[in-house]
């Protein structure tokens, strides 16, 4: 199979100058990988960021990238009550891209390690846009839920994860039909060659994964924080409450496959 080019940063980059301009955003996980590169574009597109995630000098590190337009808080969004967001009186724009789990067989996984991903892709996800409500409310505001491609077809060795991800785009449908001030939707990207997904397989393991992808390559950053930079700036609320995935065809196929 050929892999069909990847784009370039810059041919990523579709919205206008100052699409964002003025509007205020939260992105979770705003340290590293998919809620960094968000982070900037949004910046770059005239929004102000406020960057969550547990560890300072990760967050400390998009600031120096960002500038001025993006401040943090350090906090761990699964024991840690979600007042920072209760307290924003306006918010334009929830990105809930802090996430992850651990890869088992179904076999190994205890009562435990089932909740701890049901809480970090889940409870606490949901607890983050009841906290938010008010504030999205106020500005007619958008979430965008980060999710994982083919939740509903399946994923052997993240079976805690696919029911987790199954349940944030149900979540993310449900909302959008009770809280119509708000628009609502679940990216959900499949491979995105980031360090926290190569910290969770083999290198190997991952190249055969874009390698059965029916585009023959990964997504890129640029791909996803344009998308959500769309999501979040107007252009698709007449979608609102999708679950979109941005993925390459990989869950058409059984791309992600992970364990027995
Ligand atoms: C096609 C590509 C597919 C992949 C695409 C997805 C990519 C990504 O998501 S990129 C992000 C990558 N990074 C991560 O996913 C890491 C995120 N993980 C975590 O933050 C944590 O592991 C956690 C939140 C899922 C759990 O944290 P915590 O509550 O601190 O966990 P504990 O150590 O206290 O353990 C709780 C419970 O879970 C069991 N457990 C932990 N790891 C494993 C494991 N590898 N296998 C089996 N079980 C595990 C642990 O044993 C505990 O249970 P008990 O032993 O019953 O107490
Ligand atoms: N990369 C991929 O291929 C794919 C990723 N995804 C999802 O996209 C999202 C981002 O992934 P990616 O950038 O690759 O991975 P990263 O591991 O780089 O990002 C996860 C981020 O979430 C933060 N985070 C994790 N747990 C908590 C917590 N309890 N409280 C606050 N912040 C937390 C981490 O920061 P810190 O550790 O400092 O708290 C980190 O910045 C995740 O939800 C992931 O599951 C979905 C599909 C594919």
């Amino acid at each position: 199979m050929t892999a069909a080019p990847r784009p370039s940063p810059e041919e990523c980059k579709v919205l206008p100058a100052g699409a964002l301009r003025d509007r205020f955003a939260v992105v979770t996980g705003a340290g590293s990988g998919i809620g960094r590169a968000v982070t900037l574009r949004l910046v770059e597109l005239g929004a102000s960021v406020m960057g969550v995630g547990r560890r300072a000098e990760r967050l400390a590190e998009t600031a120096a990238l960002a500038g001025h337009r993006f401040t943090y808080r350090a906090l761990d969004i699964r024991h840690e009550p979600p007042d920072f967001l209760a307290e924003l009186a306006e918010l334009d724009l929830l990105v809930n891209n802090a996430g992850g789990q651990f890869i088992a067989p179904a076999a190994e996984i205890s009562r435990r390690g089932f909740d701890a991903v049901l809480d970090l892709n889940l409870t606490a996800q949901a607890a983050l846009l009841q906290a938010a409500r008010p504030g999205l409310a106020a500005r007619g505001g958008r979430v965008v839920n980060l999710s994982l491609s083919a939740p509903d077809r399946g994923i052997p060795g993240l079976v805690h994860s696919a029911a987790a991800r199954a349940g944030i785009a149900a979540l993310t449908r449900s909302l959008a039909r009770q809280w119509p001030a708000i628009k609502l939707f679940c990216l959900a990207p499949g491979t995105v060659l980031t360090a926290g997904v190569g910290e969770e397989l083999p290198p190997e393991e991952l190249a055969g994964i874009v390698e059965r992808t029916p585009l023959g390559r990964d997504t890129s950053l640029d791909e996803v924080a344009e998308w959500v930079a769309a999501l979040g700036c107007g252009i698709a609320d007449a979608v609102s409450g999708a679950l979109i995935e941005v993925d390459g065809g990989s869950g058409l196929v059984a791309a992600a496959a992970l364990a027995g």
